[in-house]
Order: C-alpha cells, then sequence, then structure tokens
C-alpha cells in the first residue's frame, strides 16, 4: 500500500483533465459526424474505458445502443500476456455497426481479437476509439480509426481509468509512473 501511494507521488502528470476533455469532444465531433445514421452498438471494453465512456457518451448525439466486452493482458502487471476473456456482449451484433471504446492502443493485441470476435459474430463493420495511443512500432492489428493522445513509450501510463498494479484507475488525469 506504502508503494502504490509513492506510485502517485512520484507520479508526473502528462494530461491534464482539462486536456483529456478537449481532446474527448473532438473525438466526438468526429464520431457524430461518422455514425450519426449507423445505429451502432457501442462497446465499452472494461475496465480501462470505464471513464472515457463516461466522459464521451454524453457528447454523443445520436441513437445508439451500449454494451461492454471484457478481455484482459495485463491484469495487475506492467507487461501484457496472453489475451483472457472476461465477458461477451449479449446485445446480437449480427448486420450491427460496432464502435469499440479503449482507453489505450499499446501493441495492439487486445483490440486484434475484440475486432476478430465482432467480425464473427457479424458486425457490419467495426470502428475503434482509444483515447490513448503509445508510440513504438510493436504494434499489431489494424490502428484504431479514432485516436486521441500520444504517450511515449519509455513509461508505464495510468489515471482516468488506466490502472497501475490495479490502483489509481481514480487518478484525476493521465500520469506516467516515474519509480
Ligand atoms: O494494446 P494492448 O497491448 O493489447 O493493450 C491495451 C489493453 O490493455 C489494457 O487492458 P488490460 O489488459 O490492462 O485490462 P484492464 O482494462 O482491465 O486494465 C487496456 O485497457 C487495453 O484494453
Ligand atoms: O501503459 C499502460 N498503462 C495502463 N494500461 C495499459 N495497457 C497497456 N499499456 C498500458
Amino acid at each position: 500500500m506504502k508503494q502504490i501511494r509513492q506510485t502517485m507521488e512520484h507520479a508526473e502528470l502528462l494530461f491534464s483533465m482539462t486536456e483529456i476533455d478537449q481532446q474527448i469532444s473532438q473525438l466526438a465531433e468526429q464520431l457524430n459526424r461518422d455514425y450519426a445514421t449507423l445505429n451502432p452498438v457501442v462497446l465499452c471494453v472494461m475496465n480501462g474505458a470505464v471513464i472515457t465512456l463516461g466522459h464521451l457518451l454524453p457528447k454523443l448525439s445520436f441513437p445508439l445502443q451500449l454494451d461492454y466486452i471484457h478481455a484482459t493482458r495485463y491484469g495487475d502487471k506492467r507487461v501484457g500476456g496472453e489475451l483472457v476473456w472476461q465477458a461477451r456482449p449479449m446485445t446480437d451484433l449480427a448486420d450491427r455497426h460496432v464502435l469499440l471504446i479503449e482507453d489505450i492502443f499499446d501493441e495492439g493485441y487486445t483490440l486484434k481479437a475484440l475486432r476478430e470476435f465482432c467480425l464473427q459474430a457479424g458486425a457490419s463493420s467495426v470502428g475503434c476509439l482509444a483515447l490513448v495511443n503509445k508510440i513504438h512500432s510493436r504494434k499489431q492489428g489494424p490502428l484504431p480509426e479514432y485516436l486521441g493522445l500520444e504517450v511515449p513509450d519509455d513509461h508505464y501510463v495510468f489515471g482516468f481509468g488506466m490502472d497501475v498494479e490495479g490502483y489509481w484507475r481514480n487518478a484525476p488525469g493521465i500520469f506516467a509512473v516515474r519509480d
């Protein structure tokens, strides 16, 4: 517990709540243009995307249905491993436009698997939004169609839904671990 408190005390703020809100507004504008008539199923990728989704949804001006999907490959660690499925959406995705909402696009394994799941479930299109893009050249699968803030590869980031060792999803902003 002492160590996890120190992680927050030593962390570097990369993006404030105001900066994040501005970025989410810009992403919402793009979605409002592209999804106005598509009646999409919006899938929150649990757990990390829950705060991004909560800020994004009230800025969307078109009819949509909401569900969630949960697969994890980091758990409480800072390095990704096997993807472990936790929950599949209850909504029938056949012939629907699906929009996946993510907190971070890092190595891309998670979104690649989620896209494939949605297509196999019969989705007529799958679009992805990731609030944060970690910049490096080890990406798998296609880039998200809607990408927000860029963070460098050299540190693990947390806050605004993203955890470090299971904690600080509640941190108000996006922070880099500096320990
Ligand atoms: O691009 P990738 O390298 O695959 O990593 C991105 C994924 O990692 C995080 O999830 P995590 O496995 O930590 O689960 P969580 O959302 O419950 O924290 C994040 O929320 C993304 O889903
Ligand atoms: O840097 C990260 N922080 C939090 N969760 C993550 N999932 C992949 N990369 C990260």
